[in-house]
C-alpha cells in the first residue's frame, strides 16, 4: 500500500535495460519508411555539404594561383546549390520524422490506455490516479523529442562524423588526429557521470508523479477541503511538493548543462591546436600542408563538432527518456491479474442460481476480510446484505462480478464456476450498481445508456421511469439531452443515485447488484421506486446492499455480515424472531427514527 500517496516515490521494479529501447523500435516499425526517407536524405545533404571545405580548398590552392576564375564561379554556384538542398531536405526531414514522433506517441499512448482499461480494481487500489495519469501525459509526450528527431539525428549524425573522419583523413591524417585527440576525454566524461544523470532523472519523474498525485487529488477534494479551510495547509503541501519538483529537475538538468560547455570547449581547444600545428608544420614545410588545407579543415572542424554536441545532447535526452520509459513500459507491463483463463468459455445466457462456498478473500494487504462465506440463491430471488460498516459487504458483491479474484473457494452461477468463464461474457448479463454512482461527462441519455450502447432512446427512457428519474430530467433545461459535467457535479446526489439506477436496469441484467442504490434517495421518492423495483426484480436474482433496512426489509433472504463471516440469515420474519444482531439493527433504527 506503500504507493498509494504523493509523498511517497514510487519505486520501480524492473531496472532499464537496452531491451526496453528495443521495444520502442517496435513502434517506430509501422513508419520505417518514412525513417529510411528521412534518413537518406540527411545522409544525401550530409554528404554534399562534406563537399564545400574541399571546393574552398580547390579554389584557395588551384584556382587563385591560375585565376581560373570559371572555375571558381562554377564552384560557388554548386556551393549555393548545396545550400538549397540542405535547407529543402532539413524541412522535408523535420516532416517526416515529426509524423513518425507523433504516430509512436499515439500508439504508445493508446496501448497504455488500452492497458489501463483492463486493469483490476486492485491496481488502482494502490495507487492515486494522478500518478497513473502523468504516464500516460506527461512521459509519454516526454519521448516526443526523442522520437521526433533523435533517431534520425543520431543516425545522420553518426554517419556525419564517419563521413567527415574520412574527408579529413584523405586530406591529411596528423591533422586528422589532432582534430580527435579531444574524443577519448568526452567519452570518458560521459561515462563518468552516466549513473548519476540517470538516477537524477528518474528522481525528477518520481517528484514530477508525486506532484501531480497531490494535484489531482487536492482537485477531487477541492469541495471537502474548502469546507474544512484546508487552503492554507493545502497550499504548503504543494508548495513542498512543487519545490522538491523544482530542485530535482534543476539537479538533472545541471549534468545536462554539462556537457555541451565541455564540448565547446574541447572543440575551441582543438580548433586552436590545428590553427597552431598546422601553421607550424606548414611554415616548416612537414606533411604537405598548404593554406587550402588549413581552410579546409577549420572547416571541417566545426562541421565535426557538430554532430558531437548534436549527439550529446541526444544522449542527454536519451537518458531522461529512459526514465520515462521505464514507468510506460512498466504500466504496460503490470500483469492483468483478472483475466480470463486460457480455457475460459462464454457464460451461457444466466438463469439466476447464485452460490458461494466457502470463500475466503484478502485485499492486497493480505488481512482476511471474507471468511468462508457460503450461500446459496435460487434463480429470481433477491438477497438482502447487510452488516456494519467495513463488514464486507460490498466485498462481496466485487467478488461476484469478479472484479477481484477469491482467495479460496469457488462462486458459481447456475453451476458454473465464475473463474472458468470469461469475464466480459459473465459482466456483460450483470447489472451494477456501484457505490460511487459515477457520473460521466456528456447528456443524461449517454450516460444511462452507458449500461447498454443499443438502447434506444425509448428503452432509456422506460429505465428513467422505473426508478422515477424522469420527472426530474425533464425539470431540466435540455431534458435528457442536458449536459453533465464529469462526476456530474450539478446533479444531486440522490439524482445522480437514479441516474446510476437507470443505466444498471438497462443493462437488462439476469443478476441486479444494487449497492446503497437508493441511500440519498427521499424516503418518497424511495417508496415510488420500490413499486417500478417490484416489477423489475421479478424474475431477476438481485443483490440489495443498504444500510436504510425498509429498503430490504422485503427480500427473499437477508444475510447480516460482521467481519467477513455471514452472523445471520433468513427473511427479515425470521431474523426479527430470532433476536440477534439484525433484531437489534432493526430496533436502533427503527428507535433512532421515532426519536
Ligand atoms: N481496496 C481495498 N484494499 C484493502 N482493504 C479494503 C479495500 N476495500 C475495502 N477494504 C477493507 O475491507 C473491509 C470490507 O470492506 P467493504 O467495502 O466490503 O465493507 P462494507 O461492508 O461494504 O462497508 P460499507 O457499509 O461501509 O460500505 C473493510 O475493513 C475495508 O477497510
Amino acid at each position: 500500500m506503500a504507493r498509494n500517496k504523493y509523498d511517497i516515490d514510487e519505486t520501480l521494479e524492473a531496472g532499464f535495460d537496452f531491451g526496453q529501447l528495443k521495444r520502442l523500435a517496435k513502434y517506430v516499425g509501422p513508419y520505417k519508411k518514412d525513417m529510411i526517407k528521412a534518413i537518406v536524405i540527411m545522409l544525401v545533404s550530409s554528404a554534399l555539404s562534406m563537399l564545400t571545405p574541399r571546393f574552398f580548398m580547390t579554389i584557395m590552392d588551384d584556382y587563385i594561383p591560375n585565376k581560373n576564375i570559371t572555375g571558381i564561379v562554377f564552384l560557388s554556384l554548386l556551393t549555393m546549390v548545396i545550400a538549397i538542398f540542405i535547407c529543402v531536405s532539413l524541412k522535408v526531414k523535420i516532416i517526416l520524422t515529426n509524423r513518425v514522433g507523433q504516430n509512436v506517441i499515439h500508439a504508445l499512448r493508446r496501448d497504455l490506455f488500452v492497458h489501463l482499461q483492463e486493469l483490476p480494481f486492485s491496481y488502482y487500489d494502490d495507487r492515486p490516479h494522478g500518478k497513473i495519469q502523468v504516464r500516460v501525459v506527461n512521459y509519454v509526450n516526454n519521448l516526443s523529442d526523442l522520437l521526433s528527431n533523435g533517431i534520425v539525428n543520431t543516425i545522420t549524425d553518426l554517419c556525419s562524423l564517419l563521413f567527415i573522419i574520412v574527408f579529413m583523413l584523405t586530406i591529411n591524417v596528423k591533422l586528422a588526429l589532432v582534430c580527435m585527440c579531444g574524443i577519448p576525454i568526452l567519452a570518458v566524461l560521459i561515462w563518468t557521470v552516466k549513473k548519476k544523470q540517470r538516477r537524477a532523472w528518474q528522481i525528477e519523474s518520481n517528484k514530477q508523479s508525486n506532484l501531480n498525485a497531490y494535484i489531482a487529488e487536492s482537485l477531487n477534494g477541492i469541495r471537502v477541503t474548502q469546507s474544512f479551510v484546508r487552503e492554507e495547509t493545502n497550499q504548503n503541501i504543494f508548495n513542498q511538493l512543487s519545490s522538491d519538483y523544482k530542485s530535482a529537475w534543476m539537479n538533472a538538468v545541471r549534468y545536462n548543462m554539462m556537457l555541451s560547455p565541455i564540448v565547446d570547449t574541447i572543440s575551441v581547444l582543438t580548433t586552436s591546436m590545428i590553427y597552431v600545428l598546422g601553421i607550424n608544420w606548414m611554415l616548416g614545410g612537414e606533411g604537405n600542408i598548404t593554406a587550402g588545407v588549413l581552410i579546409a579543415f577549420t572547416g571541417y572542424i566545426s562541421r565535426f563538432w557538430n554532430p558531437i554536441t548534436t549527439l550529446a545532447s541526444f544522449y542527454n535526452s536519451l537518458l531522461t527518456s529512459i526514465s520515462y520509459l521505464e514507468r510506460i513500459f512498466e504500466t504496460i507491463d503490470e500483469p492483468v491479474t483478472v483475466k480470463d483463463r486460457e480455457d475460459a468459455v462464454d457464460m451461457p445466457p444466466i438463469q439466476g442460481e447464485v452460490e458461494f462456498k466457502e470463500v475466503d478473500f484478502a485485499y492486497d494487504d493480505g488481512i482476511k476480510r471474507l471468511d468462508k462465506v457460503s450461500f446459496k440463491v435460487k434463480k429470481g430471488e433477491s438477497y438482502a446484505i447487510v452488516g456494519p460498516t467495513g463488514a464486507g459487504k460490498t466485498t462481496i458483491i466485487n467478488l461476484l462480478s469478479r472484479f477481484y479474484n477469491i482467495s479460496s473457494g469457488e462462486i458459481t452461477i447456475d453451476g458454473i464456476d465464475i473463474n472458468g468463464v470469461t469475464i466480459r461474457s459473465l459482466r456483460k448479463q450483470m447489472g451494477v450498481m456501484l457505490q460511487d454512482s459515477f457520473i460521466f461527462s456528456g447528456s443524461i441519455m449517454d450516460n444511462i445508456r452507458y449500461g447498454n450502447r443499443e438502447a434506444s432512446d425509448e428503452e432509456v427512457i422506460v429505465a428513467a421511469k422505473t426508478v422515477c428519474a424522469h420527472d426530474f430530467i425533464m425539470e431540466m433545461e435540455q431534458g435528457y439531452d442536458t449536459q453533465v459535467n464529469e462526476r456530474g457535479s450539478r446533479l444531486s446526489q440522490g439524482q445522480r443515485q437514479l441516474i446510476s439506477f437507470a443505466r444498471a436496469l438497462l443493462a437488462n441484467p439476469k443478476i441486479l447488484i444494487l449497492d446503497e442504490a437508493t441511500s440519498s434517495i427521499d424516503t418518497e421518492t424511495e417508496m415510488m421506486l420500490q413499486e417500478g423495483l417490484l416489477k423489475l426484480l421479478k424474475g431477476r436474482t438481485s443483490f440489495i446492499i443498504a444500510h436504510r433496512l425498509s429498503t430490504i426489509k422485503n427480500a427473499d433472504c437477508i444475510l447480516y455480515i460482521d467481519q467477513g463471516q455471514i452472523k445471520e440469515m433468513g427473511n427479515h420474519d425470521e431474523l426479527m424472531e430470532k433476536k440477534g444482531e439484525y433484531y437489534n439493527l432493526y430496533l436502533s433504527q427503527y428507535s433512532f427514527l421515532a426519536s
